[in-house]
Order: C-alpha cells, then structure tokens, then sequence
C-alpha cells in the first residue's frame, strides 16, 4: 500500500486512478508521495518516508528541485497537459488588450438602470473602439508546448508571428507552423512586435528577463503578456513603461500590489490552467506516473531525475537505484549482484546532470547483505526493491 498526499485540491478524473494498491491521505508525515499544484513545497518540511512528488501542471518552480534530486526524491511534472487551457486565455487576454471590452462591459454595468440605456450606448461605444489583431506583429518567447500552441493560433488569426526559443526541442520545432517566422534574438523580437508573450520557466536564468533594457528596446505602445510567472517580468520597468506610454498593456496572469492596480494593467487572478479539462489532464498524467513510478520504478516526464523506464516489473524482483552521476557506478552495482551470483535479466541506466538513475531487473530477490552492500557504494542516493 502508498500512501499519497495532495498539498492542493487535484481533480477527481486523476485520483479516482488510484487501484486498491493506494490511499490519499491526510497527513503528510506519513506519505510516500506527495501531489501538488501551486503550494510551494520550499520551506516544508517533508518527511524521510516521501519518495516523489507529481506537480500536476508545468512550472516546478514551487519545488526544491536540487534540494529533492540529494535526497533521492523523484519530482515530476505534466508536460503539455494544460497547454490548452493557457492558450485560449492568452488568446483572451489578447483580445482584452486590443479592444476596450472591460471597460465597455463595466460602463454598461454601471449604467444598467438607466432608461435609455440602448441610445445611450450607441453614443458612447465609440470610447471603447480598440484595434483587430490581423497584420499586427506578435514575439513569442519560449516555444515549448504553451509557445507552440499561441504561435500557431496566433498565425490563424492572421498575425505575423515571430518565435524565440534557443532551446526548442525537436517536437515543438515539428509542431510550429512554417508561417511562424524564425527569431535568433530578442532584440529582433522588441523591434518588430505589437505584442509580446512569453512562455518560459522562471529560473534563476530567466528572472527578470524582461526588464528597464528590453523595455527600452519595444516598439513603442507594445503590448506585453505574461502567462508564465510574474518574477519574469521587472514591475518597476513595466510600470515606467507604462506610464510613459511605451507599453499600452500588461497583461499578466500573475498579478502583485506592485502592479495589480496601475493604469494599464489587465490581471487576471492565475486562471491560465484553471479549466476543468486542464485540471483532469494534469491530474490524470501525474497521477498515472506517480502509480508507475511507486509500483514499477518506472520514471517518466521527471524534472529532477532522468527518464528511466523499463515497462511493468516481470522478473521475480527489481531493484531501482539513485545516484550520483560518477564513473564505475554501474560497475560497482553489478559486482554486488555478480560476486553473489545474482544473475541481471535485464538493465538500463540513464543519467540527468549530477544524477542518475539504475533499474536491475534480477531472476531472484537479493540478500539483504547484498543489498547493503550496494546501499552503501559511494554515490548512492536511494535504492528500492520492488
Ligand atoms: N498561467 C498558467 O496557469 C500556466 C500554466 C502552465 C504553465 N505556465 C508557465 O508557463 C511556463 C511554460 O510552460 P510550457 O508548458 O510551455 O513549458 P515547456 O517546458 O513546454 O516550454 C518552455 C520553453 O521555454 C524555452 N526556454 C527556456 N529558457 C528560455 C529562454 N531563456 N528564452 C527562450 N526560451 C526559453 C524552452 O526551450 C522550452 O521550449 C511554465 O514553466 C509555467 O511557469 C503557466
Ligand atoms: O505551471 C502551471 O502549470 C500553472 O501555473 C498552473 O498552476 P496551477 O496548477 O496552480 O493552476
């Protein structure tokens, strides 16, 4: 039996996944694993028996990554599960900053009584004209499975695209449209976009990425989105932006009291994954690799270790292994199983950075002596037989 814990509310489509072999529970002293959405996991303590958690969503900036990978905790995520849902909010937030449409709907609202209400508007609708979004420039950063996406649809609506992405991966270049015009810089991006919406990770590499310089370098009446995080974005040089009619809009789904109420600013309260089929999505994937994770060893779609899966366990036993990324490991873990004549059926190792990750699969359950002595091989994290 597993035991699970959700730090946050996580869709009944995913839990109700868990077979007889798991409990959600309430006490997190007492789980073997953890599923989270947005609770930061940063000052929790967490207990010896926790061996994964499973963010049920995309940004891990919530989690000790580094902090999980030491002490053999595998964290995992669920790539593209809500991409969707962010989308069509990007989408939205798009609309409300080319159009006056919250400001058209609150007049309406607040003049709702009035008597010649139907003359009134036709007056006062010209007030809240805004602009179409064909043939204006749009710079997407981070084309990964949310870039990709607001790239796409952008191009549809009859935008010029304009991607960055120095990382992309193989499937996302396989993903874009060709309309979706190559960028090798930023600068290339500020100079040429009406809007600009950026879809990558904060990091400590990412922080603050668009700042007073980039600001500087936009067209002027630019308008910036932010679906990613708000630390990716310098407050200070969006509210000088703004204020000196550089920038027409912020939108950002990560609003603070730095920035929620200025002139210019269009919050949204951390809506871009809150659809009901993003949180089944999400919650379905990181339930699923959790349950493989815990009953097969098997990881998949992990931030903090490397992708290591050798299918459901069929010989007699399994022994999994995390551990340092260093020279002659698996030779060391091998001669454990050989000097006592554990004969391996089959293997796979893989490696992620400073760590990596060992699943044997052996024709007969180890000697405990066995076991310890493969414990305690420099270099090894955690080791678990299944
Ligand atoms: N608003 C929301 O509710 C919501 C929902 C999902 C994700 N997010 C945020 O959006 C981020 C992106 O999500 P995703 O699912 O597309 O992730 P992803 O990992 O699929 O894509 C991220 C992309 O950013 C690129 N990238 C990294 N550093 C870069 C840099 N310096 N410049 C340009 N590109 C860079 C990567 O190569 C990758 O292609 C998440 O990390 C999360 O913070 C927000
Ligand atoms: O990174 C993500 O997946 C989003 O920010 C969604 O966060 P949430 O699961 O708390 O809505």
């Amino acid at each position: 039996m597993y035991t699970v814990k959700c730090l946050n509310p996580i869709s009944n489509r995913g839990l109700d996944l868990f077979t007889s072999e798991f409990e959600v529970i309430d006490d997190l002293n007492a789980a073997d694993a953890v599923l989270v959405r947005s609770a930061s996991m940063h000052d929790l303590e967490v207990p010896d028996s926790m061996i994964a958690v499973a963010r049920a969503g995309a940004g891990v900036n919530n989690i000790p990554l580094e902090q999980y990978a030491e002490k053999g905790i595998t964290v995992f995520n669920t790539p593209g599960a809500n991409a969707n849902g962010v989308k069509e909010l990007v989408v939205a937030g798009l609309l409300l900053a080319s159009r006056d449409i919250i400001g058209g709907v609150n007049w309406v609202k607040d003049n709702a009584k009035e008597a010649d209400l139907t003359k009134l508007i036709e007056k006062k609708k010209k007030e809240f004209a805004g602009n179409e979004l064909k043939g204006k420039s749009i710079g997407v950063i981070g084309l990964g499975a949310i870039g990709v996406l607001v790239a796409n649809i952008c191009n549809r609506l009859g935008m010029n695209v304009y991607g960055y992405d120095p990382y992309v991966s193989v499937r996302s270049a396989w993903s874009l449209s060709r309309m979706v015009n190559h960028s090798s810089s930023l600068d290339e991006i500020y100079e040429k976009c009406d809007f600009l919406t950026i879809h990558v990770p904060y990091m400590e590499s990412t922080k603050g990425m668009i700042g007073q310089e980039a600001v500087q370098k936009m067209k002027d009446g630019a308008t910036i989105l932010n679906f990613a995080r708000g630390e990716l974005v310098d407050d200070q040089a969006v509210l000088d932006g703004l204020a000196a009619k550089k920038i027409k809009h912020y939108v950002t789904d990560f609003p603070n009291p730095a920035i929620a109420a200025a002139d210019g600013v269009i919050t949204i309260p951390h809506l871009g994954a809150s659809t009901e089929e993003s949180e089944e999505n999400c919650a379905e994937m990181a339930v699923d690799q959790l349950m493989n994770y815990l009953e097969n060893g098997n990881i998949v779609n992990s931030v903090n270790y490397p992708n290591c899966d050798l299918g459901d366990i069929e010989a007699e036993c399994r022994i999994t292994v995390h551990h340092k990324n260093l020279p002659n490991m698996i030779g060391q873990l091998t001669s454990a199983l050989a000097e006592e004549g554990y004969n391996i059926e089959n293997m796979l190792n893989k490696s992620k950075g400073d760590y990596a990750y060992s699943i044997f699969d052996v024709a007969k359950r180890p000697s405990e002596a066995v076991l310890s002595k493969m414990k305690q091989i420099d270099g090894v994290i955690r080791l678990r037989v299944l």
